[in-house]
């Protein structure tokens, strides 16, 4: 009976395990196609998108097609390089196929920003099924490489400190932030199976807060709030307890380790983040020192599943990317508090 079953070669799973990726078409092939690599950036109009698109560009090798939906990203975050003979924007929703040829692509696409995400959940977990389907189907159909940018809320509210790549999470199936969670942890799913299916060649981020220019300033998240408010003379809104923490990541840093997470030989997942840990208030005080010394902050009702805690563990980043963060908060704050001035319009 067992070695019946076992003879059955065609229905063993091992069969499908570990098969050649798919090769690019003949004509990348050809001596006359071009030298450049063509690169997909779903939600490239975003706040990390926009930068990683600048990086891409300004390599000077590389034709970069983005796609955008607009929901969160912005025409205004790309305006340099609109026009550019190496560049193309498209207005396209990833929850509906796409059809372009192109030899990596990197999956950003979907709000990050927790009022954003919950705003239209279904949307949101949408966009992480099946956009990631219908991009995985993409890869698998142009050989492309494909790195996903998961998130450290797949840890949930951890119940591991410092989060290790290992760490299977804490995390709420049925809450309001689930859409989001669940999503990315069901894209990181997708991810490994059509690898150990269909052999596609994935890399997987874990990115933890990251925070620079060209956040939107009603973005939600708490530093954009923060500056934006302190700037405006607004009272910071520092949500129960305060004494939660996060780890913050400058967006200059966040780039270097996608890029180099793109061109290395491991499929991750790998976290990417900044181990420097605050709470919020000592944020909060943070950018009253920066932006204004009178600011103030009140204690203001929570969310519900708000992690109590996050911090990442990058010895893999550190050992297989050569990566780590070279930005302390204290040096990213100014930056950041720069550009929002200039967009407000507040010169004091
Ligand atoms: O005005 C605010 C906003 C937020 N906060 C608090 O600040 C902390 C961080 O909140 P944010 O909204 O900035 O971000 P979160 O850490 O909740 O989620 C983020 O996690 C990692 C990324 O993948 C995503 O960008 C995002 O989901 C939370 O404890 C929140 O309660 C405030 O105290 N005041």
């Amino acid at each position: 009976m067992g070695d019946n079953a076992n003879s059955n070669e065609s229905s063993s799973p091992s069969l499908h395990l570990a098969r050649s990726p798919p090769q690019p078409s003949p004509i990348r092939l050809s001596k006359f196609a071009s030298q450049k690599m063509r690169i997909l950036v779903t939600g490239g109009a975003g706040f990390i998108g926009s930068h990683l698109v600048d990086r891409l560009m300004e390599a000077g090798t590389n034709e970069v097609i983005v796609a955008d939906n607009f929901f969160s990203g912005t025409k205004d975050n790309l305006r340099r390089w609109i026009g550019h003979p190496d560049f193309e924007l498209l207005r396209h929703d990833v929850t509906e196929p796409l059809l372009v040829e192109v030899d990596q692509i990197y999956h950003l696409a979907c709000p990050a920003s927790p009022i954003f995400y919950k705003y239209n959940p279904v949307k949101t977990i949408k966009t992480n099924v099946m956009g990631t389907l219908n991009m995985l189907g993409l890869a698998k159909r142009v050989g492309a490489r494909i790195l996903l940018t998961s998130t450290s809320e797949v840890y949930g509210d951890p119940l591991e400190h410092p989060q290790k790549e290992e760490y299977w999470g804490n995390v709420n199936p049925i809450g309001v932030r689930s859409c989001y969670d669940e999503g990315k942890r069901v894209a990181e799913t997708l991810m490994f199976d059509y690898h150990r299916q269909h052999g596609i060649e994935i890399r997987i981020a874990r990115i933890f807060n990251t925070y620079g220019p060209r956040m939107n300033i009603d973005d939600g998240r708490v530093v954009s709030n923060f500056i934006a408010q302190a700037l405006r003379g607004e009272t910071m809104t520092v949500q129960a307890p305060g004494s939660q923490t996060r780890s913050f990541c400058y967006v200059s840093d966040l780039v270097d380790g996608l890029i180099k997470l793109m061109a290395c030989d491991d499929t991750g997942p790998i976290n990417l983040g900044n181990p420097g840990e605050f709470t919020i208030l000592e944020l909060a005080e943070a950018v009253r020192e920066l932006v204004d010394s009178s600011a103030k902050w009140k204690v203001v009702d929570n969310t519900p599943d708000d992690p109590r805690k996050r911090k990442p563990d990058i010895t893999k980043a550190k050992s297989i990317l050569k990566w780590e963060p070279k930005v302390a908060l204290r040096d990213g704050l100014p930056l950041m508090v720069e550009d929002f001035r200039s967009r407000l319009g507040i010169h004091k």
